[in-house]
């Protein structure tokens, strides 16, 4: 009964090219980045006409000194420094709105777009480095936003405009100036193209060393506890060896580049200006001519330097870009639907189900289990028998490769994942928190929630004494992960949750396992509650959890070895729950309840 699965990837929604995926975010902000455009080179053009401005005042300074007006030309050249100072500083304030917002716009959808991957992406990648690496795509896009803006632009419309300057003055120089520039483009453009995979490889490197740093910090209680703090300092020493060695060879490549820009300006620039004075000396040039020619000169072929380094910088920074599309901007490996899930009592169908993770054996294959609503389904197996695997399939962490599974008749594949997920609760074996507010954490589960819903809540899952005993009640914060608060006391909130949360399917994931006899027993009262009119799905080890439950499921290597009430299997002669029942009860010394 293999319905057609909708399974194909989806497309990304976000340009996979690092230049690409940079316009994008102009082309929403038009009216911002053409204003700044045109700010930029009203700058660029009014600076070049200071130059000229400077000429003329030369020109009038050199004539008779009683009848020369000097005013008007220094008027003209006071007057182009202000105007030249104004566009900068309204396209500085302009570029700052602008480029800070789409620095901000781009990592959101970066966050957006990768928490959309399934959960076994974050498996295969390292997960602790994708957050750092969104960060760092910011502060590269920002660095290529204002290279383009401050020092790309500007001495490219320098150029043009100094071209229609020297032109005034002999068509030859300004032909020179064209070779020149043309030469030290070509040069640059070369050295960039060939020095991007050095500057790619050092992007990448200096992203496995934040992922090295972020698994050993992250992990840093097993270092403490195996004395390994020399060993993992001796790890981290190698990596950020190779990063340096790859640092250092992107730096050398720029460094060799400037190198080879300052042996051109300095023949290239000089050059002009013996020309220049060449043909003041025959009478064809005025003295303005020649500050006009030299600063001009000085000016377009140090400006192209800066504009080489800005170009290299930004192959760099769009190195590092491209490194992180790669990884983060993939197609998301399973399919949104649009379509909601339609309210209903909670059925929950396997239909023939195969899976198997990549690479590995096949977890399930023709696979079938049918609950009806409201009933409460106990899960047991040994270690690897597919139980955690069957519980990530229904909420869709993953898809199906053959066969289906439906809610109340609808294929979870052809429903939005939200609106799956917001049909589940789960509580999990160890409850993950934010560090965040106690109130915050516990309405996560229903974010428009009232606080005194949020207490209720609280009150249902046995936490709301605890909580009030703390400094700050419900807004003391949890610490990382929630490491001030005992795991008993997680987990309570946790139950919090899924009470506020109220969905019609209830996934319970060993939430009572790890615990101390006390805590469990109160988890154990909240938990009855929380089961109440609602379809569950329980995985759990210890057996005495599931006595009061409507069914039990065992399952052996993703079969369903038995199935029935779990009295009539404790009763079933060689029986696998019964064997486990028998078991668990004669470790406790209990001989006939397991605890
Ligand atoms: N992320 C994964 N990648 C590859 N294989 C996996 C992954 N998770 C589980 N498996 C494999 O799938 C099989 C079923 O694992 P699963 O975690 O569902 O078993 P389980 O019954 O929940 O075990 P346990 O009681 O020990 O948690 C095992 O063979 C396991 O090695």
């Amino acid at each position: 009964m293999n319905a057609p699965a909708p399974n194909s990837a989806q497309t990304s929604l976000l340009p996979s090219r690092p230049l690409a995926f940079l316009w994008f975010y102009v082309r929403k902000r038009p009216w911002h980045f053409g204003g700044l455009l045109l700010l930029i080179c009203g700058a660029a053009f009014s600076a070049v006409a200071v130059q000229y401005g400077m000429k003329l005042l030369v020109d009038a300074m050199a004539g008779e000194r009683d009848s020369a007006d000097v005013w008007t030309p220094l008027t003209l050249f006071l007057g182009l420094i202000v105007l030249e100072n104004l566009f900068w500083r309204v396209g500085g304030w302009l570029g700052c709105r602008c480029i800070v917002a789409s620095c901000m716009d781009l990592r959101v959808d970066l966050f957006r777009h990768l928490t959309g991957h399934p959960m076994r992406y974050f498996n295969e990648h390292f997960a602790g480095s994708l957050g750092s690496r969104i960060s760092a795509v910011g502060k590269a896009a920002e660095v290529v936003y204002a290279s383009m803006t401050w020092r790309i632009m500007p001495p490219v419309v320098d150029f043009f405009g100094a071209l229609v300057v020297l032109l005034t003055v002999d068509w030859r120089m300004a032909l020179a100036l064209v070779v020149f520039v043309s030469l030290i483009a070509s040069l640059v453009t070369l050295f960039g193209v060939r020095g991007r995979m050095r500057h790619q490889l050092y992007a990448a490197q200096a992203a496995r060393v934040g992922g090295e740093l972020v698994d050993a910090v992250s992990n840093v209680w097993t270092i403490k506890a195996f004395a390994a703090r020399e060993r993992e300092s001796l790890r981290l020493a190698r990596e950020i060896g190779h990063e340096a060695q790859a640092h250092r060879s992107s730096w050398m490549y720029l460094e060799r580049m400037r190198f080879l820009h300052d042996m051109c300006l300095a023949v290239m620039a000089g050059g002009m200006l013996v020309w220049a004075i060449l043909r003041w000396r025959q009478g064809l040039a005025t003295p303005g001519d020649v500050v006009l020619v030299s600063a001009l000169t000085f000016r377009i072929l140090h400006g192209s330097r800066e504009l080489a380094l800005a170009l290299v910088e930004s192959t760099q920074q769009l190195g590092a870009i491209a490194d992180t599309l790669r990884i983060i901007n993939q197609p998301h490996a399973l399919d949104d639907a649009s379509i909601h899930l339609e309210h209903g009592a909670g059925r929950i169908d396997f239909e023939d189900v195969g899976y198997r993770y990549p690479d590995r054996r096949q977890v399930f294959e023709h696979f079938a289990l049918h609950i009806p609503a409201g009933q409460k389904v106990g899960i047991v197996g040994t270690s690897g028998a597919g139980k955690s695997t069957l519980i990530s399939l229904l909420q869709r962490l993953d898809d199906v490769q053959s066969g289906r599974i439906l809610i109340d008749g609808q294929d979870i594949r052809s429903v939005s994942q939200d609106s799956l997920r917001e049909r589940i609760a789960v509580v999990p074996q160890e409850t993950a928190l934010f560090n965040r507010s106690i109130r915050e954490n516990i309405r996560y589960g229903r974010p428009q929630a009232s606080d005194e819903e949020v207490e209720v809540a609280a009150r249902h899952a046995y936490c709301d004494t605890f909580i009030r005993e703390l400094p700050q009640g419900y807004d003391t914060l949890v610490g990382e992960r929630g490491v001030m608060l005992s795991g008993g006391q997680r987990q309570r909130l946790g139950i919090a949750r899924a009470f506020l949360k109220d969905a019609p399917i209830l996934i319970l994931d060993e939430a009572t396992s790890a615990l101390d006899t006390h805590s469990e027993l109160e988890i154990q009262a909240a938990l009855n509650d929380l089961v109440l009119g609602r379809t569950v799905l329980a995985v759990a080890h210890r057996l005495s959890t599931l006595s009061g439950f409507d069914r039990i499921v065992v399952l052996s290597h993703g079969r369903i070895a038995e199935d029935g009430p779990p009295q009539e299997l404790r009763s079933r002669s060689g029986g696998v729950f019964g064997g486990l029942w028998r078991l668990q009860a004669d470790s406790f010394g209990q001989g006939g309840e397991p605890v």
